[in-house]
């Protein structure tokens, strides 16, 4: 391995001692890093925007909370962790004004500041810790002991101490304990972008899809396509996870084993790959951030129009019932 890693016991927090980190937001990643840096003994206050539906999730989490203004007057690290599309309004109108030298600026993703929509002042740090997942795992994780793995890029280090102040915020929110390397806020940015397009997001749902869809429509049941093609993905993937891709196919028959091999490159073609390098192209570019943007700044008529669409399919139907029946399944973590 040529990264270096950070572990646990290479990070020293005692930089964040007695400092003050603001939350902006309370959404996915926001209600994680507020309460695992809690939890991790740091100073934690939540800004919200006046009238938040959030304030009482916040404040029943026994965290408090402030405006996003006095937050950020009073903290020595702000870290923004609203919707990439609305942050820089909320920026310009309520950060950026009390945002005086000395002070930490962060980001969970480096979006708008690769894409030149935030620029931050010189005299304050500017960095960013992504954990490689979603925020509400990011809680899950840290409560059974385990963490999630993250990224931290420094932009700008007017203190001398961005780094330090980022590695020690990293292991507050728990990715120290499974592995945090450095990276740059456009290594960061078209990496994760390009991982939720193709594989994460996109890929795997497109795929389960596409599976589900060509069994009910050959004339099977639903719910036996759901199993096969939705529930034990997670089944396959844990394995992956835990022990790689031998570890999975050690597990499985060699009939499905064979298959594997026989089949994956008839789904997943030389061709598919070379899409995957046109949509690397397209992020590196800015063409997916501008249609990204363009569609926000319109009231996202894309977004909804696809939201609504798969709302009624009968994956989501069935799997709604299907899981209603499997009290095991833990549907408490997405509450916030
Ligand atoms: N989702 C994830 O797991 C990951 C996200 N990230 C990054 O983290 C950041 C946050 O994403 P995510 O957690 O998904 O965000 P969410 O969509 O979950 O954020 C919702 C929160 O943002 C607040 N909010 C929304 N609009 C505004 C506004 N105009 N002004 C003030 N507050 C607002 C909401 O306030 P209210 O409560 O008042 O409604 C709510 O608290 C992004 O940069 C994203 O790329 C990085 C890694 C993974
Ligand atoms: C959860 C995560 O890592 C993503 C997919 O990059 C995101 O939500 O932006
Ligand atoms: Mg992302
Ligand atoms: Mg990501």
């Amino acid at each position: 391995m040529s990264a270096k890693m950070y572990y646990d016991k290479d990070v020293d927090t005692s930089i964040l001692e007695g400092k003050l980190v603001a939350i902006i937001g309370y959404g996915s990643q926001a209600h994680a890093h507020a309460q695992n840096l809690r939890d991790s003994g740091f100073n934690v206050v939540v800004g919200l925007r006046e009238g938040s539906a959030s304030r009482a999730k916040a404040e029943q989490a026994g965290l408090r909370v402030a405006s996003i203004e006095d937050a950020t007057k009073e903290a020595d690290v702000v870290m923004l962790l609203i919707p990439d599309e609305q942050q820089p309004a909320t920026y310009e109108k309520s950060i950026a004004p009390h945002l005086t030298a000395g002070k930490a600026l962060a980001f969970g993703h480096g979006f708008n500041v690769h894409f030149g929509r935030i620029k931050p002042p010189q005299d304050v740090d500017v960095f960013l810790v992504a954990p490689k997942g979603p925020g509400h795992m990011l809680r899950r994780v840290y409560t059974d002991g385990a963490g999630m793995p993250g990224i931290f890029a420094v932009q700008q280090d007017a203190s001398g101490k961005a780094r330090d102040i980022a590695l020690a915020y990293a292991r507050g929110i728990g990715c120290a304990r499974a592995g945090v390397l450095e990276t740059t806020f456009k290594e960061e940015t078209e990496t994760d972008l390009f991982g939720e397009q193709s594989v994460l997001c996109g890929g795997v749902t497109h795929l389960i899809q596409a599976g589900f869809e060509t069994l009910v429509e050959a004339g099977y049941q639903p719910e036996i396509a759901y199993f096969e093609t939705l529930h034990e993905v997670k089944l396959i993937v844990d394995l992956i996870y835990e022990k790689g891709f031998e570890g999975m196919r050690h597990s499985i028959s060699n009939t499905a084993e064979f298959g594997d091999y026989v089949t994956g490159p008839r789904i997943i073609t030389a061709e598919t790959k070379a899409e995957m390098g046109r949509v690397l192209k397209d992020i590196q570019d800015g063409t997916f951030a501008k249609r990204f943007i363009q569609d926000a700044e319109s009231g996202f008529p894309y977004m909804e129009e696809q939201r609504g669409k798969m709302r009624g399919h009968t994956v989501e139907k069935v799997g709604k019932e299907l899981r209603d029946q499997m009290p095991f399944i833990n549907k408490k973590a997405l509450e916030v």
